[in-house]
């Protein structure tokens, strides 16, 4: 038998998980995704579809249990012996990997509010955990503490102290990504301390500045639903327009979340997906509309963040579109050529580790995220195997 960690990246409708061996360099065992949950949900690992026997309707809880059944039935020589969450939000307490001991649950819970698509599925994977393997330490890590790096200002909403006392700050969020993301600027940056932007551009999507591989400033605020276009979350919004919808358009707090949360975005938009790929793919007027929106925002947020920072050597693209699609980066290249960038086309075109030309003054780069690793190392200091 060999020990083994045991990741869980839980998100709003899909499910990632990672095993790692124990070894000094935490050699990756197997790693897997369950998507379209609540939709019929799919099973992929190590590259390969794979069954999932549970019904259309199998909630996160069901899909969880079967998980974790289904990695003791798998790998019969490797014990489990710890394991490590993503934990969407936070807040102001915890700013790093937290062992997860029955006094932190309540304060994870306290904070499902500030983080609806995500914290509850975190905390049901801390549970099935608990179920599978009652006696393993498990480790939550936070989307938000990456973050807290950034200065008072960079935080501040500019509202009554009161509030910002209570807590009304700018979070920040995809901190697992960029702390990855940040491990690997050495290996492919001229200047991995300068100043560097990475674009988080998945499902969800945000941007990072930072400043010697540190948060300065990010796109996403108290919740994530503030900044870039996402596949279903408006991103920056008036919220005079929050008002409207609920005083003169006559709905419900729960009609607004869910019309801001879950049918916005490119699909709101587009009126046809939230998948880049079927956008991409649509002739639609409406669908082209919603990807200009996607370019013209992130080329906006990009131009903000630089002026934070004074200018800008590095632009870093990572998650799902950022990774893959020469297309949306090519645009986004192209509308920072007042910042010096310069695309290297036939480089862009096959997904290159750099993206723009020699002469470039703006360098442009792919680096695959990696929030499963982030967490398995995090686990692996706090339990000191
Ligand atoms: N080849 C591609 N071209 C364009 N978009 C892509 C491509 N591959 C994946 N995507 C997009 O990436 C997004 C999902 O990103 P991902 O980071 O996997 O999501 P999540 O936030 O759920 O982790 C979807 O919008 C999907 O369409
Ligand atoms: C915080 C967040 O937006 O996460 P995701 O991209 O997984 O939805
Ligand atoms: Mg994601």
């Amino acid at each position: 038998m060999s020990n083994a960690l045991l990741v869980l990246n839980a998100g709003s409708s899909s499910i990632k998980y990672a095993l790692y061996g124990t070894g000094p360099d935490l050699p990756r065992i197997t790693q897997g995704q369950i998507d379209r949950i609540g939709l019929g949900p799919a099973h992929s690992a190590d590259g390969a579809t794979q069954s999932l026997p549970v019904s259309a309707d199998a909630t996160h809880g069901d899909i969880l249990d079967w998980l974790t059944q289904h990695l003791s039935a798998s790998f019969p020589t490797h014990t489990i012996v710890a394991a490590g969450h993503r934990v969407v939000h936070g807040g102001q307490d915890f700013t790093g990997p937290t062992h997860v001991t029955p006094d932190i649950i309540p304060r994870l819970e306290a904070l499902a509010p500030l983080a609806p698509g995500h914290q509850p599925h975190n905390l049901a994977g801390i549970h099935a955990v608990a179920r599978g393997w009652p006696n393993i330490p498990q480790i939550a890590c936070f989307d938000t503490a990456f973050h807290r790096t950034q200065s008072r200002l960079a935080q501040l909403f500019a509202i009554p102290q009161s509030l910002t006392d209570g807590g009304v700050l700018r979070y920040g969020f995809h901190g697992l990504s960029y702390h990855y993301v940040s491990t690997q600027l050495e290996n492919h940056l001229d200047n991995p301390d300068g100043r560097v932007i990475i674009a988080h551009l998945g499902n969800g999507a945000s941007m990072c500045a930072l400043k010697n591989r540190q948060s300065t400033a990010t796109t996403m605020g108290f919740t994530a639903l503030d900044g870039l276009v996402m596949g279903r979350r408006c991103g920056e919004l008036d919220p005079g327009v929050i008002f409207y919808m609920l005083r003169d358009l006559g709905m419900s707090v729960a009609e607004v979340e869910d019309m801001l949360s879950r049918n916005s975005g490119l699909m709101g938009v587009s009126g046809i997906s939230s998948d880049m790929r079927d956008l991409l793919a649509s002739d639609a007027p409406a669908a082209a509309e919603a990807v200009d929106l996607f370019v013209y925002q992130a080329c906006k947020k990009i131009g903000a963040l630089a002026a934070t920072m004074g200018g800008l050597d590095a632009l870093v693209f990572t998650g799902g579109i950022g990774e893959n699609s020469a297309k949306i980066r090519a645009r986004i290249v192209d509308g920072c050529a007042w910042l010096g960038a310069q695309l290297d086309t036939d480089a862009n075109n096959i997904s290159e580790a750099r993206i723009t030309t020699h002469a470039s003054r703006l360098a442009a780069h792919v680096i695959p995220t990696d929030e499963e690793r982030i967490i398995a190392q995090a686990v692996s200091a706090k339990i000191a195997l």
